[in-house]
């Protein structure tokens, strides 16, 4: 009979140290019976102490602390066994502390015990009690050393975008889940205990059930936004069951009852899960939800809308400069748009960009190219404009070839630069003489939200043309803000903008300080992400920061652009804003030092100068 901890511990040892001679399989006998499985071991714990604590308690057989075959990096966990099974027993009895850590202990579990009994096999995994700073890719990292992971998935609030603390990764592989449930119910995660449950289709034919529903909903977003109901209902029962990790509910709050053709069965959760809502493999995943290639091109997800309406006809067209396209620093809107609608066939794309060579991509990927705004606005019922500044908006939308020379009835323009209300309201007046709609659409959300479909759009204008592009913000965005007036979603985004510029100037500050006092700048973002002033920024920006690296998804110069426009926007009103105002500076001084096309993180490069000057 095997033991699954010891299988993997061996084979972690053959990794690391090519200790080949190490046994991969173990009978159940007497020493098996006294292993033992740790959690919650502090990084800094060696196994030296570690098997010196627990010799205490009697003959130490084996002991291991397992590590991340990626990374290097201790995995939180390891196993210690012992000649005797009551030294086991014994251990068990207390509490333990080990490096000023408390630790958990458990017995390990024969892997038949470990199946639960009847349940079915799956490539899917719940995780509960994630550090709401985990980023996807993180959760992808620690979950590859088991598996191939296919998708990864945090769910987010609705409102405020932020995690909420569980997800779901989904392996290649139904043996990787037994791995991972083989290695304890409990993972620590960045310095987190997380609860690991398998994840099953509550029946067969589930999926497809909720593709139809998905179909009727008319986009994958807009399933996800359904499925908002049931999620809160999940998410209460969440918050609720989850202090001791004590069954997320034991069922109650799940249900929210209708057709419930949505996963259930997460260990004991008892209730379905998703209500009818929408959540399943297709609307419910990332690849199947927010416009990326595989969902789209797929034809999943983005089929047509019960009434045959704009998108889902697949008669219409959408024009977009291809700037997001460029993995080089943007926000890629372009990417998630055209290579849906290129490769789903079911909307035209059409691009221009000043610089033609990166509309490359999407022309490849089937998007018609057309050599000015004015002919691509002639040609599409929606054109999208995303441009650096005022001037570049202004221009592209009413120069000589501009777009609004191809406007007329029926047409609408959709501008996402980030520009000031003023700039804003010129290009609405010029498009709505020609008889076509205009909507501002400034968005929340960088390179990453943007391949992701994750961006928020802070809306105003022609309410007609907002439910117009609403099927297409949904493929690009996770949310939608209508604000009214024109001129109201450039204040809103020019004041989303000022926060971010003086949080991340000030973050800035905190690192070079620190290390200037001896202390280690990496700890500091590790002590940030755990406290009150905890901010998505700082955990994906921190760790490139300390090593003086600004891969640019949002360019310094737009973040000084954007601080100088909230500033002309506070003058407007007589609104100090002092703290912007110094914070425009110190951007303004970074530019100064050739830093405007690197990431605006860089903004520390300006304060380290001005220290040894
Ligand atoms: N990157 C981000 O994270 C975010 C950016 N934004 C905003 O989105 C807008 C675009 O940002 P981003 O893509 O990062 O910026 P980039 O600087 O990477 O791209 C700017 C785009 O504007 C074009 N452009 C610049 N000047 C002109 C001009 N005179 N005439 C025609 N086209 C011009 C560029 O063309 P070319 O390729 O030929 O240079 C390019 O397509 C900005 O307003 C920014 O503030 C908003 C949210 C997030
Ligand atoms: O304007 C840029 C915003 C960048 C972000 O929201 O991450």
């Amino acid at each position: 009979m095997d033991y699954v901890a010891e299988q993997n511990f061996s084979e972690e040892q053959e990794r690391n140290d090519g200790s080949a001679g190490h046994e991969l399989k173990h009978s159940l006998d007497d020493s098996s019976a006294g292993k033992l499985f740790v959690g919650g071991i502090a990084w800094e714990t060696r196994e030296e102490s570690f098997r010196k604590y627990f010799s205490r308690f009697g003959e130490i057989t084996d002991c291991v602390i397992m590590m991340d075959k990626v990374s290097g990096r201790p995995r939180g966990f390891g196993f210690v066994t012992f000649a005797d099974p009551e030294a086991a027993n014994k251990v068990l009895e207390e509490e333990h502390i080990i490096d000023g850590r408390t630790v958990e202990v458990k017995r390990t579990v024969p892997k038949e015990d470990m199946q639960v009994k009847g349940s079915p096999k799956t490539k899917k995994i719940f995780v509960g009690g994630l550090p709401l700073t985990l980023t996807e890719d993180e959760l992808k990292e620690y979950f590859s050393s088991y598996g191939h992971v296919l998708e990864q998935q945090i769910m987010l609030d609705r409102e405020s975008g932020r995690s909420r603390g569980f997800g779901f990764i989904t392996f290649d592989s139904e043996n990787a889940v037994e791995e991972v449930l083989n290695n304890g119910r409990m993972h620590e995660i960045h310095g987190k205990q997380v609860e690991i449950k398998r994840a099953e289709p509550k029946r067969a034919g589930a999926e497809n059930a909720i593709e139809s529903r998905q179909h009727r909903g008319g986009s994958g977003s807009r399933s996800y936004n359904n499925f908002g109901g049931s999620e809160g209902a999940y998410g209460g029962g969440y918050s609720r069951g989850y202090g001791g990790y004590g069954g997320y509910g034991g069922g109650a709050g799940y249900g929210g009852g209708g057709a419930g053709a949505g996963y259930g069965g997460y260990g004991n959760i008892g209730g379905s899960y998703g209500g009818g809502a929408g959540y399943g493999a297709t609307s419910y995943g990332a690849p199947g939800s927010y416009g990326g290639a595989a969902g789209y091109g797929s034809g999943r997800g983005y089929t047509s809308s019960d009434d045959g309406s704009w998108y889902g006809g697949a008669r219409s067209s959408a024009s977009f400069n291809a700037k997001g396209y460029e993995s080089g620093g943007s926000t890629g809107g372009a990417r998630a748009y055209g290579n849906g609608g290129a490769a789903g066939g079911r909307c035209d794309v059409t691009v221009w960009n000043r610089t033609k060579s990166k509309c490359e991509p999407l022309i490849s990927l089937g998007a018609k190219y057309k050599s000015s705004p004015e002919e691509v606005a002639a040609s599409c019922d929606v054109t999208f404009a995303m441009l650096a500044d005022p001037e570049s908006a202004a221009d592209v939308a009413c120069g000589k070839y501009g777009a609004a020379k191809g406007m007329g009835p029926g047409k609408g323009y959709v501008d996402a630069s980030t520009v000031d209300g003023e700039t804003s309201k010129l290009i609405c007046e010029h498009i709505r003489a020609t008889g076509a709609h205009f909507l501002e659409a400034p968005v929340s959300g960088s390179k990453k939200p943007a391949e992701d479909g994750q961006l928020i759009f802070l809306t105003a204008g022609d309410s007609v043309l907002y439910d117009k592009a609403a099927p297409l913000l949904d493929i690009m965005g996770k949310s939608r803000f209508y604000l009214g007036e024109v001129g109201n979603g450039a204040a809103m985004k020019l004041v989303v903008n000022m926060v971010m510029g003086s949080m991340m100037a000030s973050f800035a500050e905190g690192l070079v300080l620190s290390e200037k006092v001896g202390l280690d700048p990496s700890v500091l973002v590790e002590v940030i992400s755990q406290g009150a002033i905890s901010a998505p920024m700082y955990a994906v920006k921190g760790p490139s920061m300390v090593k003086s690296s600004y891969p640019t998804a949002f360019p310094l110069k737009h973040q000084q652009k954007d601080l100088r426009l909230a500033l002309g926007l506070a003058e407007s009103v007589s609104q100090p804003i002092p703290i912007a105002a110094a914070t425009n500076e110190l951007y303004k001084v970074a530019k100064s030092h050739g830093l405007s096309d690197q990431d605006f993180s860089a903004v520390i490069e300006a304060l380290k100068v001005k220290l040894q000057q």
